[in-house]
């Protein structure tokens, strides 16, 4: 029943951080938990850091704030030797490995650059592996919605190179010659992927690819005249650069995203862009125990992760012009907790984080507002449940003064609710139902915490909550302590809002009235 809703399971997020411990016998894996300050990082959807909003984004960019110094540099000899390892004596082949060193190229693009901004991609594929990887990528950008052209002037006559292109053929990529190509790449492409050279590069570039190096490098000049150029993303090494000690003499390319591949090569830590990813998610212990790589752990499923710092925005640009569908008085319910329950459902369809998260304003006698989130436990013509602590600053307020409003924001929805009423304790048998569906931890979490008062530190809390852990081990009914419980809001004012186009946004405001002694609510358009 709708009422009873939410039990779901609450996901509780903790970050393990993989190290190898060595001893002479043995190599473990241990895992611990790693707290980052970045852990409470949202994303922030706005197109300047799209960057960084699609879910594995978030979670890149929340890696990001580690210390960069964390994470190792290889010299040219150690990347070619790891290649050699893993190609080797770990039973690797080529393909595998170009087919997810390219899928983590293709995989990072996409989480910084989205395709409906930036389509065309131009993948500018050299000589060796590092070629490979671009003709790997170019494929998988097909397939994310991209419309990638590819520029291969020197093919290696090897099967694997002659079935990646076969690949792209077969998708109708176009291939470019350099003749084809534009002199000023500016204007038709929105991407450039850089793949002619990786570790094997040394000495200057030769034809063809100096000129098409240039040609990147002369997007920098373009740049100052302000005008929005493509972005340019280098695959392991930007191509032109010393592998080990970057852009020697300051003249050349400068991407703004760099794609590091099983560990990123002692040039980049000469990269100034402004995304730096690591991909290669195929690194075993043993290689990573031998040359002691210190790697930033991938989050989830992702085939990459940032590292290094996520760019700086400027928060005056963060917005979002909100596209939705009209929201008309002649669709609405006429109760608003039907109406409620209409946009609530479309929340959980939409597969929000959390739609039953809501904003509680209190204010004590002094008048002095406060707020702070709750969760939602049930909703009917009777009104809107939460539980929390009865001696927590939100009780005390309500004690002093029981009028509040609650906001319900569903973000991928374009939606605002608020509601304003007067509230009331839950009834005991309610609470006591409630506080018994809980898991035990929170439970017991429950009677540890006194909410709202100072405690000397976490070790205090954990250590109660030890005590109580071990004590209803057995699998005893946990009491629920008398000062926990929930709350009813009885509501008087409803406010629909769908945001729409130029801030010209749908608000519709539900009051009650009295019509021949009938209450009614009355549907009032405010202005946005
Ligand atoms: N383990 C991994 O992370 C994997 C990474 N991969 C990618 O492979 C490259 C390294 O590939 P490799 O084939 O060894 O080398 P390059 O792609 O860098 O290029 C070698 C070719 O380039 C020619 N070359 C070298 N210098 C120049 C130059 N100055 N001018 C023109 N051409 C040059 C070279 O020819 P030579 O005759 O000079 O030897 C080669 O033809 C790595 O960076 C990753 O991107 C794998 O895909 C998977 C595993
Ligand atoms: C998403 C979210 C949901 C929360 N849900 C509850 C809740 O249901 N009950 C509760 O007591 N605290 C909840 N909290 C914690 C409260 O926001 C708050 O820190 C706590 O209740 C103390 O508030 P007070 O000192 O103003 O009384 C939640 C926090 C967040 C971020
Ligand atoms: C302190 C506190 N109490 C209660 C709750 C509600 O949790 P539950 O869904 O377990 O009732 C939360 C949720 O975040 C909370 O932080
Ligand atoms: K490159």
């Amino acid at each position: 029943m709708w009422s009873q809703l939410v039990h779901k399971t609450r996901r509780m997020t903790c970050f393990l951080l993989p190290y190898y411990h060595n001893s002479p016998s043995t190599t473990k894996l241990i895992f611990t938990p790693h707290y980052s300050s970045s852990v409470f990082l949202r994303p922030v959807s706005s197109p300047a850091v799209r960057a960084f909003c699609s879910k594995s984004g978030a979670m890149s960019s929340l890696l990001s704030l580690q210390n960069p110094d964390y994470v190792s540099f290889l010299k040219q000899r150690e990347a070619a030797e790891i290649d050699e390892t893993l190609m080797g004596p770990l039973g690797f082949s080529v393909d595998q490995l170009m087919e997810l060193a390219g899928l983590s190229v293709a995989t990072s693009i996409a989480e910084v650059y989205k395709p409906t901004e930036y389509s065309r991609v131009l993948a500018i594929c050299g000589p060796g592996n590092n070629g490979g990887d671009g003709l790997v990528a170019a494929r998988h950008l097909h397939h994310f919605g991209y419309k990638p052209f590819v520029c291969y002037p020197k093919r290696t006559q090897k099967p694997l190179y002659s079935g990646l292109v076969t690949q792209l053929e077969s998708l109708s990529v176009p291939f470019l010659s350099t003749e084809d190509l534009p002199l000023d790449l500016s204007k038709d492409f929105d991407i450039l992927v850089d793949a002619m050279f990786g570790f094997s590069f040394h000495g200057a570039p030769r034809p063809p690819f100096d000129d098409l190096i240039q040609r990147l490098v002369c997007l920098h000049s373009n740049d100052q005249t302000h005008q929005k150029g493509p972005v340019i993303v280098s695959i392991d090494i930007p191509s032109g650069w010393h592998v080990e000690e970057g852009d020697i003499g300051g003249e050349g390319i400068k991407p703004d995203m760099l794609v590091s591949l099983t560990a990123p090569k002692l040039c980049a830590k000469k990269f100034c862009g402004s995304h730096h990813f690591l991909g290669g998610r195929f690194v075993p212990p043993v290689i990573a125990d031998k040359y002691k790589l210190h790697l930033p752990p991938y989050p989830g499923t992702s085939m990459c992760v940032r590292i290094g710092k996520p760019p700086q925005v400027d928060i005056s640009t963060l917005r979002e012009n909100y596209i939705s569908p009209e929201f008309l008085e002649e669709q609405v319910e006429s109760d608003p907790v039907d109406q409620f329950r209409k946009w609530f459902d479309d929340a959980m369809a939409a597969d929000l984080r959390e739609p039953n998260a809501m904003a509680l304003s209190t204010a004590g006698k002094d008048g002095k507002l406060s707020s702070r989130m709750v969760l939602l436990k049930g909703v009917d013509k009777d009104g809107f449940v939460w539980y929390t602590n009865y001696e927590s600053r939100k009780a005390r307020e309500l004690s002093e003064n029981p009028c509040a409003s609650l906001l319900f924001y569903w973000e991928g929805l374009n939606r605002q609710v608020r509601i304003e009423g007067s509230v009331q304790k839950v009834s005991d048998e309610e609470s006591e139902q409630y506080f018994h569906s809980r898991p035990r931890g929170s439970q017991i979490g429950a009677i540890v915490s006194k909410q709202s008062s100072v405690v000397p530190g976490r070790h205090v809390l954990y250590q109660q909550y030890k005590e109580l852990e071990e004590k209803f081990s057995d699998g005893s009914l946990i009491p629920k302590p008398a000062h926990w419980g929930g709350y009813r809001l009885k509501p008087k004012l409803f406010e629909f809002w769908q945001g729409q186009q130029s801030r010209l946004h749908d608000r519709l405001q539900y009051s009650p009235q009295e019509i021949d002694g009938k209450l009614v609510w009355k549907i009032d358009r405010l202005a946005p």
